[in-house]
Order: structure tokens, then C-alpha cells, then sequence
């Protein structure tokens, strides 16, 4: 079995960052392992509370790992301060990490600032040159691109644009605009579209951190980034369509419907 190490924040209603992360990678049949960047205090209804870990703890964390167990792949959510991703990126290329997924983490569904804004540069200077795959969406693409994004030429030029701060691959979500979701995939020498429905939900919370996540779960297992960008929009188009209708706000998707559903116990 494969190990991933998602680098993220702790979503205490279990839809995002590390929760979710470490759910996908065990529906993925990888075994998952974790460093907390910062805990929240989250439901589906929006963020009470951030508390950062210090940037000590967060080293700490990642380097008893790659000391002790082989990291296959990692995916790297939240990381808030300037701070923090220095120490992330530091302690990445230190180990020479493989098959690293960065999801360029910013504002929460329900509206929450999880980046502070003062550490989006150190995120463009530090942690995109270090990604093989970098998934931003919509928004976050705006803000590395620092232009508009509406239509799927926007989001083509927009991957080109990315590419240039040094990560091997775009990949670009279209959760937010209107249509098919549409997610445009860059190479460096090819922009490639995977499409899959528009499904009628607001159980969408954790999207990004599910996508990210299958991704660097299938890298691990010896998927080409082409494969397991196809294979991860499957698996979140899915999640997705079995979303939990939990709590007031945004659910969160169904990691384990396929599995639940093969062995029979498909619960309420
Ligand atoms: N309503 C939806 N129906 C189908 N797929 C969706 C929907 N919303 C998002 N997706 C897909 O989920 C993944 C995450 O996208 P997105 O929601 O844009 O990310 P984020 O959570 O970072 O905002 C992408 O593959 C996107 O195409
Ligand atoms: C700890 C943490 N990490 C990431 C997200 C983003 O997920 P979403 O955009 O679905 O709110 C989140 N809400 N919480």
C-alpha cells in the first residue's frame, strides 16, 4: 500500500482539509497520514476559529514522517501564514518529497480569509516552484493570475499564466462558474479539459480538498498526472452526487459511497 501525507488544516465538521483529505486517501486504498497546519473551528455554516500550530510543531510533524515511513505522494491544503510555508517548503525540499499537490488555499466556502494576505507572495514564491501539481479554483486563480476569470478561454490563458510560477502542472477548477464543471489541466505544452455534470447541490463543502487530495493519492499509486486528474474528477463528481445533507449550511461530500455501495451496507 502507497502512503500520502496531506500538509493541511483540521476541519472540525469533517468536510475539509485534513478530515477530508485523509478520508479520500483511505476510499483511495492509500494509507494516509497527517501534519496540522492550524485548527479550526468550523461547521457547515462557516469558520469560528483559526488557531495556527507553531511553525516548530508543523516541521516536527513532517520530518518524524519522512524519518520514519516512505511518503509516496503529499497534498498540501492550508497553510496560513508566511511563516508556516516557509517552513512547509523548507522541510518538502529537504526531503526531497515526491508527487507534491498544492491546493492554493485562501477563503472558505462559507467565506472565511484562510490565507492571510500578506502571505500569498510567499505562497507564489515558495510552495508553486515546489508543486508537481498545483489546483486552484476560480478565485484563487484570480488572485495568482491578479485578473478576471469568466469564461473557459479565461481559465486556459489563466493555466498559462500559473504555469509560469514554476509548477509542472495546472490544474484550474471550474466548480465556479455556471455550466458543466469544467476543470482545464496545463502541461506546459497542452491544455487538456475534463468535463463531468453540473450537479444541482449546495452540499459542496471540501470540494477542492477531495479533488486535491485523489489526485496526489493516485500519483502515489503510479497514475501520470493526466491519469489521476481523470481519475480524481471521477471520484469527486461522485463524492459530490452523494453529498451528505448534514447541518444547516454546506455538507460535505460521500467518500465512501462507491465502497459502501460494492459491499453492500449503504446506510441511511
Ligand atoms: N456543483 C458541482 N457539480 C459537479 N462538480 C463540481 C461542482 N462543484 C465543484 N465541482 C468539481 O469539484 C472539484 C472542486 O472544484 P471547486 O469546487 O471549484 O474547488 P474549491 O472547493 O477549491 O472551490 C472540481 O473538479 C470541480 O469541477
Ligand atoms: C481547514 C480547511 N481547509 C480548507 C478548507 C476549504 O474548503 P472549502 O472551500 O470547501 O470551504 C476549509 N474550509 N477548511
Amino acid at each position: 500500500m502507497k502512503h500520502v501525507l496531506t500538509v493541511a488544516g483540521s476541519d472540525s465538521c469533517g468536510g475539509a482539509g485534513i478530515q477530508a483529505d485523509l478520508k479520500t486517501f483511505s476510499a483511495l486504498g492509500t494509507y494516509g497520514m497527517s501534519a496540522v497546519t492550524a485548527v479550526t473551528a468550523q461547521n457547515t455554516t462557516g469558520v469560528l476559529m483559526v488557531q495556527e500550530m507553531p511553525a516548530d510543531l508543523v516541521a516536527a510533524q513532517i520530518n518524524c514522517l519522512f524519518d520514519d515511513i516512505t511518503v509516496d505522494a503529499v497534498k498540501i491544503g492550508m497553510v496560513s501564514s508566511s511563516e508556516i510555508i516557509a517552513t512547509v517548503a523548507g522541510c518538502l525540499a529537504a526531503k526531497g518529497a515526491r508527487h507534491i499537490v498544492a491546493d492554493p488555499v485562501m477563503v472558505s466556502k462559507s467565506g472565511h480569509q484562510l490565507l492571510q494576505p500578506a502571505a500569498c507572495a510567499t505562497l507564489i514564491e515558495l510552495l508553486l516552484p515546489l508543486a508537481d501539481v498545483v489546483t486552484p479554483n476560480i478565485p484563487e486563480a484570480e488572485v495568482l493570475i491578479n485578473g478576471s476569470i469568466n469564461t473557459l478561454a479565461d481559465m486556459k490563458q489563466a493555466a498559462r499564466e500559473i504555469y509560469r510560477l514554476g509548477p509542472k502542472h495546472v490544474v484550474i477548477k471550474g466548480g465556479h462558474l455556471a455550466g458543466e464543471a469544467v476543470d482545464v489541466l496545463y502541461d506546459g505544452r497542452q491544455v487538456e479539459l475534463f468535463a463531468g455534470p453540473r450537479l444541482a447541490t449546495r452540499h459542496t463543502h471540501g470540494t477542492g480538498c477531495t479533488f486535491a487530495a485523489a489526485i496526489a493519492a493516485y500519483l502515489a499509486r503510479g497514475f501520470t498526472v493526466k491519469e489521476a486528474v481523470r481519475a480524481a474528477k471521477a471520484y469527486v463528481t461522485t463524492a459530490i452526487a452523494h453529498g451528505l445533507p448534514l447541518g444547516r449550511g454546506h455538507g460535505p461530500t460521500h467518500h465512501f459511497y462507491a465502497l459502501y455501495k460494492q459491499a453492500g451496507v449503504l446506510p441511511e
